[in-house]
């Protein structure tokens, strides 16, 4: 390349970029060095910025270098046996490294004999002679010339007469450097990065350059030099233009002069030093891990995600601690037991029992929450010790009933009771929800197993196959009436099918029928009447029945609450139940209502006048969620009795509770069928208008069949107090006390009269009917 065609590249950069010359002149002077295109694409685009006009002018460039190198090139492969990469045979190298150090020390012996300032080497602070702006070479310095780019900063001196075999002067100093160092292959203690500097690629000229700077992590690798003969060599190498070349570069620029050139030739060669260590650094290792697993320490998180991400975790601990907790109610009707064990010890083992949240503090064992039937034969208790845990068992030993753990036993008699009724208390809030798979399939229907079996007659009872109380029972219904044992005297909230409704409505093919028995002959009674019968315990109140209607003692009760004991005589409650039985096996006849799936009312129910919906607690017109049905009107006879109670009562009230109501035209009446396990929560009745409440007008129960307790409180929380209903009662509530709540928690079977049984043939059970203004 000639020295024309880089000084009008030169003059086209300085117009273009308005560098300074000395600048210039290093660049043009690296450019027409350079050995490949990218080494030049490099240059434009960090010096240059790509500037188009400075792109098309070293491309003009490069075009007439590449035109005049073809020629030269041939002839260079014919002199020169160099090659880049290469590496070199050690006695070539020796030899090489002679002839290079001699060569240096030749040039340093032509500086010092041309002596004068500026003439010390760069360790000594001096430099050759300062540049002239236009880059001429420094005078007095032998042949004075100094590689473009770092000529004031003693970046490297030229090498004096050009070596034999040498492409360029920069190959030349780079040579020279590696011929005086100890080891040629370098090793980057910081990434692991070799150096082979026997090879002058692009990477070990900058890496000698940078004085052994890494040009990957930036690390200094240590470089050791030839000895003493060597020194200045070794000096000029090691104080080359890295990192520590800074203060002498600085220390040179002071001590010569103040040059503007000199300063920007400096700043010129700082940007490149740090430009190849923070091009090192660009390449940053990112830590995969720490992006998706950690929550502390990810970097890439702001304060917002992290406390999410924290959130999230405790949520996930949380759910998994919950499944791990949970409780398996096993409930075996046709086994006739419940097994409760906790679905994370399905082993078996002992197991932690938790119902709402209480926890039992002991360990327990599943087996001591089994129950079997109570008919099962059974055996004394064969040991002191059999007889203390209370256990009772079959005739081969098998254990029936477990009244306590197996490592409770060595309790003493109080701490046994105590753990039996924490147990029993545990039980006693589970809640069992029905599967909601099986939500959407029709009622099952069981058969007694004599119609399975084809056979007319009920079986004989088995020898020995009485219940607790002494009743003989048959198939199903004795099953049901274990089940209802087992949940009766534990008091869970087990909702379970009505197997004897099932039944009724199995053998009758008809709709449900209030008074299956009537007309049935009393010689022989069906099996309903003797379940019915059978049913007729001693448990509850007995059934009281004034021959006079009598008020309960107005001042016993709240303001509003007025109740008259036998307001209807037998003969009014049979002619109510005839009526009922009519319109309850009619369309919008009794039904099972629900809140929704699995959600059953514990009692039949039929609306007249409008339907009341359980679902959205409201009335309508037709029973939109059951089977579309229109509900009967009211009967008159129902619709008088109804008013003519209500006057009685809001007279007592006015007269002993000094409450003024105002009378009722009832419009709906709820018809309620409870059987001996029916029940209805603790509720308001608040579906009616707002003005019918507001003014208080009241609700009128009457109650037929078995009595019931009925509770009634002011708040939802307040300890209710108790009313027993009984067959023929009519109930008042209006004025301050329409929004009471209240509930039937319980029903007293076979305490209904024996008249009105007979009389009617209605089955086992309680209704009720209350009254009510829209
Ligand atoms: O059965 C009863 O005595 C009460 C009925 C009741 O409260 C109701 O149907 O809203
Ligand atoms: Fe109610």
């Amino acid at each position: 390349m000639s020295d024309h065609d880089k000084a009008i590249l030169s003059g086209q950069l300085s117009n273009i970029l308005g560098w300074d010359q000395l600048i210039l002149d290093g660049v043009v002077d690296t450019i027409a060095r350079s050995t490949s295109k990218e080494e030049v694409d490099e240059l434009v685009q960090n010096f240059m910025e790509n500037n188009p006009s400075a792109v098309r002018a070293v491309d003009t460039f490069l075009a007439k270098k590449k035109q005049s190198q073809r020629p030269q090139q041939t002839q260079m492969l014919q002199q020169v046996p160099y090659q880049r990469p290469q590496i070199m045979q050690q006695s070539q190298q020796d030899q090489q490294d002679q002839q290079h150090q001699q060569q240096i020390r030749q040039q340093q012996q032509r500086h010092r004999a041309a002596g004068g300032a500026g003439t010390q080497d760069m360790k000594g602070g001096k430099t050759g002679a300062g540049p002239s702006a236009n880059g001429a070479a420094g005078g007095g310095g032998g042949d004075g010339k100094v590689l473009g780019m770092f000529k004031q900063g003693g970046r490297l001196k030229s090498s004096g007469p050009k070596a034999v075999g040498v492409s360029s002067r920069r190959d030349d100093q780079m040579l020279s450097i590696v011929s005086t160092l100890e080891r040629k292959v370098a090793n980057c203690l910081g990434c692991g990065k070799i150096f082979d500097c026997r090879t002058t690629s692009n990477e070990v000229i900058r890496f000698l350059e940078g004085g052994g700077t890494c040009t990957f992590c930036g690390r200094k690798v240590a470089l050791n030099y030839r000895g003493n003969g060597d020194d200045e060599a070794s000096d000029t190498a090691a104080s080359q233009a890295g990192p520590d070349a800074t203060s002498s570069d600085q220390q040179a620029g002071s001590s010569t002069n103040k040059d503007a050139a000199t300063a920007a030739a400096i700043a010129f060669k700082n940007r490149l030093v740090d430009y190849d260590r923070n091009s090192a650094k660009r390449t940053a290792v990112i830590d995969d891990q720490s992006d998706y697993f950690e929550v502390d320490t990810n970097t890439w998180l702001s304060d917002q995600e992290r406390a999410q991400m924290r959130k999230q975790r405790q949520l996930e601990e949380e759910a998994e601690a919950a499944r791990r907790s949970r409780v398996a109610v096993t409930i075996d009707l046709l086994g006739r037991r419940v097994l409760v064990a906790d679905a994370a010890e399905s082993d078996g083992r002992a197991a932690s029992f938790r119902t709402g949240g209480d926890a039992l503090a002991a360990p327990y064992d599943p087996r001591a929450i089994m129950f079997q039937g109570d008919d099962q034969p059974k055996r004394p208790a064969q040991s002191a010790e059999e007889e203390q845990a209370g256990d009772v068992y079959g005739p081969q030993g098998t254990p029936l009933l477990r009244q306590q753990v197996p490592e409770a036993k060595h309790l003493s008699a109080e701490e046994a009771a105590a753990r039996a009724a924490r147990e029993v208390e545990a039980l006693r809030h589970l809640r069992i929800s029905a599967n909601p798979d099986l939500a959407g399939r029709p009622t099952p229907s069981v058969r007694p197993h004599h119609q399975q079996d084809g056979q007319d007659k009920p079986r004989p009872a088995p020898k020995g196959d009485k219940g607790a109380r002494g009743r003989t029972r048959f198939g199903p219904s004795r099953l049901q009436q274990d089940v209802d044992d087992v949940f009766n005297s534990f008091g869970a909230e087990i909702v379970y099918e009505d197997v004897e409704a099932a039944i009724v409505a199995a053998e009758s093919g008809q709709a449900f029928d209030l008074c299956p028995f009537d007309g049935a002959p009393q010689a022989a009674p069906s099996k309903l009447q003797q379940r019915t019968a059978a049913s007729i315990v001693s448990a509850g109140p007995k059934a009281s029945h004034p021959q006079q209607p009598e008020v309960v003692d107005p001042s016993s009760l709240p303001p509003g609450v007025v109740l008259l004991r036998g307001w209807l005589s037998i003969e009014e409650q049979v002619e109510v139940i005839r009526v009922l039985r009519d319109l309850g096996k009619g369309p919008g006849g009794f039904y099972t209502p629900s809140y929704g799936p699995g959600q059953s009312m514990h009692l039949r129910m039929m609306c007249l006048g409008k339907h009341w919906e359980p679902r959205s607690h409201s009335y309508e017109d037709v029973r939109s969620s059951h089977d579309g049905a229109i509900p009967p009107m009211i009967p008159p006879i129902l619709h008088d009795a109804c008013v003519k109670a209500a006057e009685q009562c809001l007279q007592v009230s006015q007269r002993e509770q000094g409450v003024r109501m105002p009378s009722i035209s009832p419009d709906i009446c709820l018809v309620n069928y409870y059987e001996k396990s029916g029940r209805l929560g603790l509720h308001q009745d608040k579906d009616e208008s707002s003005d019918s409440l507001r003014q208080g007008i009241p609700v009128v129960s009457f109650s037929i069949g078995d009595t019931a307790d009925f509770v009634m409180s002011r708040t939802h929380d307040e300890e209710p107090q108790t009313l027993q209903l009984c067959s023929g009662d009519a109930l008042v509530f209006g004025g301050p006390s329409r929004m009471i709540y209240h509930g039937v928690p319980k029903v007293y079977p076979g305490t209904a009269p024996a008249q009105l049984l007979e009389a009617t043939g209605m089955r086992a059970g309680r209704i009720n009917l209350t009254f009510r203004q829209l």
